[in-house]
């Protein structure tokens, strides 16, 4: 044994990186963010290898590492210059696929039609700006369903050429000036009375493109100018995924007569410990009312807020059931340009039309049996990547107390996950 430790003291450590957040369980493992270098000094186990981050030791999960060889580590040098991942970023915009998608969703465009076709005679003689207009459809909403003075078609990513065709196309082109570039570096030549923007990303923020939203509010739109969406709002609901469950964790038990359940704890190490985006709750698989955890409010919010952000629950068990995970949506709201106006709402959650987001699941680590009385209490913390300034880490606590039993059957669970 002497030999072998020799052996480690001697070789030296090998320099990992996390390929995702972990946080750890025990006071023996070290959490991390994803993109920290670790240095990893031995492996005890092919699950669990002893190592430091930043000099402080601990076990960490083998899965969340890869090894960073030579010349990796000069291209990831050369990658970690750009924490917003921009190349890769815009040029996914600069392509049809996910401008299709997002015109594709009736819900999602037909809302912003009516937030400018209903604040039509208000827009008359308005400064726009939409922020990543994309193909330009809600600038073109707005010059031809209102007569602002000019909308400013903000675009970053090289789809801006084609933008400026199509508003010429459609003859827009007297009201809609598309400018290329970033929000937060473009000049506009006037303050906007209204700033309009569709930046919603899954669970509501993921790709942060929020911040440019509010940089873009703070150096762009006039005081009491008006920011569409006015409001947003994180929901959460504890509920049933019986089909998810039984796909990737129940079907181990008898596949073809055969017991493969050994794998049952790989299932859930792949598939359980990340979210799953797109994932269509049905309303009665929802085991409680669902409540908004994080309300955002688009005058007031600043970019520092967006660091970390906390939201409480408690949710009252209607029906018994089995509780496999939770389920996140958002909702944000259109305030009238007219005093007392009616809102317009975009609700992306199970009770509405499906939006190309659908919803996102968090899967428990092991389903529990809730019973109609039960309650689910804890918290919810979105903690914005350090390093990947387009992702964050949702971790949510929640104890279970039940009324049927009489030992408090308190179950503490430590759940996270990570936005790839
Ligand atoms: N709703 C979501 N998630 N994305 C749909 C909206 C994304 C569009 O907004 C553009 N965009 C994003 N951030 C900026 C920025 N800072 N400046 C200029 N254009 C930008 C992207 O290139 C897409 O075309």
């Amino acid at each position: 044994m002497q030999a072998e430790k020799e052996d480690e003291d001697e070789a030296s450590p090998e320099e990992y990186v996390a390929l995702s957040d972990f946080t750890g369980g025990g006071s023996d493992q070290r959490s991390f963010s994803s993109g920290d270098r670790l240095l990893v000094h031995s492996k005890p186990s092919a699950e669990w290898w002893w190592a430091t981050l930043q000099g402080v030791p601990g076990y960490v999960p083998a899965s969340y590492l890869r090894l960073v060889t030579a010349e990796e580590e000069e291209e990831e040098d050369i990658s970690l210059e750009d924490p917003w991942q921009d190349e890769e970023y815009f040029g996914s915009y600069g392509t049809l696929r996910l401008h299709l998608e997002m015109l594709s969703d009736k819900s999602r465009t037909e809302t912003y039609r009516q937030v400018i076709l209903s604040n039509s005679a208000s827009l008359r003689n308005k400064a726009v700006m939409d922020l990543g207009c994309g193909t330009g459809i809600i600038s073109l909403f707005c010059a031809q369903l209102a007569q602002p003075s000019v909308v400013y078609a903000v675009e970053a990513s090289s789809m801006a050429d084609y933008t400026r065709q199509l508003v010429k196309q459609n003859g827009c082109e007297e009201v809609v000036t598309v400018l290329q570039g970033r929000a937060e570096e473009i000049e506009l030549p006037e303050q906007v009375d209204v700033l309009v923007s569709e930046w919603m990303g899954n669970c509501l923020l993921f790709e942060f493109m929020v911040e440019s939203v509010l940089q873009a509010r703070d150096r762009c739109l006039r005081d009491g100018g008006i920011m569409w969406p006015s409001s947003a709002a994180l929901t959460l609901v504890p509920c049933q995924a019986d089909s998810y469950y039984t796909e990737k964790m129940a079907f181990w038990e008898r596949p073809y007569g055969l017991d493969f359940t050994p794998l049952q704890p790989l299932a859930q190490q792949e598939f359980f410990t990340k979210p799953k985006f797109s994932h269509l709750i049905e309303p009665e698989d929802c085991l409680t009312a669902p409540c908004d955890v994080i309300c955002l409010d688009m005058y007031t919010l600043q970019v520092r807020d967006l660091e970390e952000m906390k939201g409480q629950f408690h949710f009252c068990v209607e029906k018994s059931g089995v509780f496999h995970g939770f389920t996140a949506w958002f909702t944000v709201h259109f305030e009238s340009l007219e005093e007392g106006g009616a809102a317009v709402e975009l609700n992306t959650g199970p009770n509405s039309e499906p939006t190309h987001w659908k919803q996102t699941l968090f899967m428990l680590d092991r389903p529990v049996s809730v019973y109609a009385g039960d309650s689910i209490s804890g918290s919810i913390v979105l903690h914005r990547n350090p390093v990947w300034r387009r992702h964050m880490t949702v971790t949510l606590q929640w104890n279970i107390n039940s009324s049927t039993e009489d030992t408090d059957n308190c179950q503490a669970n430590l759940f996270m996950s990570l936005y790839t």
